[in-house]
């Protein structure tokens, strides 16, 4: 189909990349097809109350290797059950999704690229159901969704969680310390696996494999015995014990989006290995600084890819779609097979493997 104007909003969390995936949209659907872009601002939320920007290839031409996203985003406002504080400073939960169809049609837009995660791609499934053509761009540092081998903003967060890891080895070695590296991930423990791996950490606990303490401190026991005391352990802000249960800081501090916020891992662990071993334990949390900041190489070429590709799928008419990394293709699948699903870890997955082959340790089974 022709395509005349299309447009794009970011949803959820942000992550590196998010504007080499607006500048390729951008540039394809101008330069391939003579179309106009709209952005909408902060997720759906532009969509609901009419906030946009026109896209060009001048006001995307300086940001491939910009962190963040020019439209802005946000990880609250689902449009199909919007939170808002009322006069009385009580909540009320309204359905806003009919406005944001009205607003998607007086733009006369002739598709919506949605680049999120498994949110804000649910979302999306819901519009393309009410007879939004849409199109999903696969975005999140957290790579827990189905149908791509990787989310673009992954490499990004495993490289900076691995830059981490390294400064935490030397300083850790220095004293003899056991160094935690708390990492964000939400439910799927792939940031740390994979930075834990790269990084050389000798723990990984991942919210996949429910931790058992007395193995952890039996690893660093027997390292305290070697001649290499200090120990590295990598944990998931998604990881608990055995029988435990996972630790959040309560809900969002605007108490509109309802969503647990995880954290406070690293420092619970310090605590329960302090008591059990003659070196200091300290925590870091490495959080938001695992989303900003510039996209690596792999980052921006997956976001171009996933751009163009998106534009392309929308001028064929394949809506209801989402663009993914089938390595060595950029493929299209079906939004109906991702909506609600979480991609975590499988427990017998070969990263697993090497990791325990190569001696480190995942809070379960031998050392
Ligand atoms: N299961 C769900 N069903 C419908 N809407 C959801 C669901 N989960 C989240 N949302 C809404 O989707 C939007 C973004 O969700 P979420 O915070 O999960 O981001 P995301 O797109 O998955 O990206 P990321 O996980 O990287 O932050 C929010 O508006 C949130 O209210
Ligand atoms: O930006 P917020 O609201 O603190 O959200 C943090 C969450 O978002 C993510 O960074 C991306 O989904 C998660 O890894 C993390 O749990
Ligand atoms: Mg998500």
């Amino acid at each position: 189909m022709a395509l005349k104007r299309v447009g794009i909003l970011t949803g959820g969390g942000d992550c590196s990349g998010l504007n080499a995936v607006i500048r390729a949209v951008t540039r394809t659907a101008i330069i391939q097809y003579g179309a106009e872009v709209v952005g909408l601002e902060d997720g759906f939320d532009g969509l609901v109350f009419n906030r946009t920007m026109p896209l060009t290839t001048r006001s995307t031409k300086d940001i491939l290797t910009l962190g963040g996203t020019i439209l802005g985003t946000t990880n609250k406002g689902n449009p199909f059950a919007y939170r808002e504080f009322d006069d009385r400073g009580e909540i009320v939960v309204r359905d806003l999704s009919a406005q944001a169809m009205a607003t998607f049609r007086s733009l006369e837009l002739d598709c919506l690229f949605v680049v999120g995660g498994e949110g804000t791609l649910e979302l999306g499934y819901k519009f393309q159901q009410m007879g939004m053509p849409v199109v999903g761009i696969p975005k999140t540092i957290d790579n827990d969704l189905f149908g791509t081998d990787y989310t673009f903003g992954f490499q990004t967060a495993v490289q900076v969680a691995c830059d981490a890891m390294d400064r935490l080895h030397t300083t850790g070695r220095s004293h003899d310390r056991v160094m935690i590296l708390e990492v964000m991930g939400r439910n799927a423990g792939w940031i740390a696996l994979e930075a834990g791996l790269a990084g050389g950490a000798h723990i990984i606990l991942i919210p996949e494999i429910p931790y058992n303490l007395d193995n952890v401190v039996t690893k660093i026991r027997h390292r305290i015995r070697g001649k290499s005391p200090f120990s590295i352990i990598m944990v998931a802000e998604g990881a608990r014990e055995e029988g435990g249960e996972r630790i959040t800081q309560g809900t969002a501090g605007t108490r509109l989006q309802g969503v647990e916020q995880l954290g406070g891992i690293g420092f619970h662990l310090a605590n329960q290995i302090r008591e059990r071993i003659p070196l200091e334990v300290r925590t870091t949390v490495l959080g938001h600084i695992q989303r900003g900041g510039s996209p690596t190489a792999f980052d921006r070429v997956l976001g171009t890819r996933l751009g163009a590709a998106a534009v392309d799928a929308a001028a064929r008419g394949d809506f209801g779609t989402m663009v993914a990394l089938k390595t060595p293709d950029i493929v299209l699948v079906p939004l109906s097979e991702l909506a609600g699903l979480c991609r975590t870890v499988p427990v017998d997955h070969q990263l697993l493997r090497a990791a325990e082959a190569t001696g480190v340790n995942l809070g379960r089974g031998a050392m």
